[in-house]
């Protein structure tokens, strides 16, 4: 009776023939790693083959388990990181020979906070916006945030999620034509998370495109114009975030307990479902035992596609 949805493995490569902002094919990064017992070194692939194309103007996520290799890519994008094999282009440009033009069409905010030393956020908003040719109004930006109460404190007194908000002003004061943002709100509260949210749409709808990183399937869901799974360096799946995982993926799902076993099953017709296991099995009080009826998330989605949650890649030796 059960239907079941194959995870699929689409390039994430269908531009619709719309520009690019982002373009990868091939990429290959490993890092040396040392060997069982601690004995040599061999290379670990990081990223492993990847093809992707980000349009312009949209928001692209990309998801992945711990250790999948999105920050690797993402570092290869922003020209932070070399590569080993592949074509990149990122605004037209190859990010491992652009040069400060070319930096100062794109905004980054990366995983880890930068060192915020003695200045407040307003002077480092502010102080960051002298690199840029057009940047935005500093005020504004602290604004945008959310960070105008705190803006006279300083960098480093401010709480994790303040933080990461100034990471994000620093990050868009330029005006940026593609805004990296790595894994951004962590540590946000609920309702900075919300608001965030709006702020990202915002620049998206001023034409800025966004490639994201992030742990949560509910923000990539949220912002996403399409999502990219990738798992252990590899695109394992890609598409709108109501179309990955192909078109039974998100099929309602009814689950019940038969004699204590849990039993499920997909299908269109939930109702009809429902009322045959109430015919079937229901109990003398006429309700079916344990039931549940619902939709896959992105997040259920997301779990079938990777093959085990929370596989990591072995540890490898700090590298360039
Ligand atoms: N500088 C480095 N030196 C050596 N190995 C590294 C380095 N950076 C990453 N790796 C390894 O490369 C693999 C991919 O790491 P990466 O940080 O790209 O993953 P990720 O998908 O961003 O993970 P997370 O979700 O935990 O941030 C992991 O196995 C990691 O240990």
């Amino acid at each position: 009776m059960r239907t079941e949805s194959a995870p699929t493995r689409r390039p994430a490569t269908d531009t619709g023939g719309r520009d690019t902002a982002v373009s990868v094919r091939g990429l290959h990064k490993a890092y040396r790693s040392r060997g069982p017992g601690g004995q040599g070194y061999t290379q670990v692939a990081a990223v492993d083959g990847l093809d992707l194309d980000v349009l312009r103007g949209e928001i692209f996520a990309v998801l992945g388990p711990n250790g999948a290799g999105k920050t690797t890519t993402i570092e290869i994008l922003e020209g932070f990181r070399n590569r080993d094999a592949g074509e990149v282009s990122v605004l037209g440009e190859d990010p491992d020979r652009a040069g400060r033009a070319w930096r100062a069409r794109i905004g980054v905010v990366q995983q880890d906070s930068r060192d915020l030393g003695e200045l407040t956020a307003a002077e480092m908003v502010t102080a960051t916006a002298r690199y840029y040719p057009d940047p935005r109004d500093p005020a504004e930006v602290i604004d945008a945030v959310g960070l105008t109460e705190h803006a006279r404190k300083r960098a480093r007194a401010l709480s994790g999620g303040q933080r990461r908000r100034l990471d994000v002003a620093l990050g868009i004061v330029g005006r940026p034509e593609l805004l990296f943002l790595d894994e951004p709100t962590t540590g946000f509260d609920p309702q900075a998370r919300r608001s965030f949210w709006d702020l990202v749409t915002g620049l998206r709808d001023d034409g800025v495109t966004i490639l994201l990183t992030t742990h949560y399937l509910e923000e990539a869901a949220q912002l996403a114009d399409r999502v990219v799974v990738i798992d252990k360096g590899r695109v394992a799946a890609s598409g709108t975030p109501d179309s990955l995982g192909g078109p039974d993926a998100r099929t309602p799902l009814v689950t019940w307990l038969d004699g204590g076993e849990l039993r499920s099953l997909r299908t269109d017709r939930p109702t009809e479902a429902v009322a045959r296991l109430a015919h079937e099995i229901a109990a003398p009080d006429g309700e079916i035992p344990g039931l549940t009826v619902s939709r896959p998330s992105l997040e259920d989605v997301y779990l079938e596609l990777i093959d085990a949650p929370g596989t990591t890649h072995q540890s490898t030796e700090e590298q360039q």
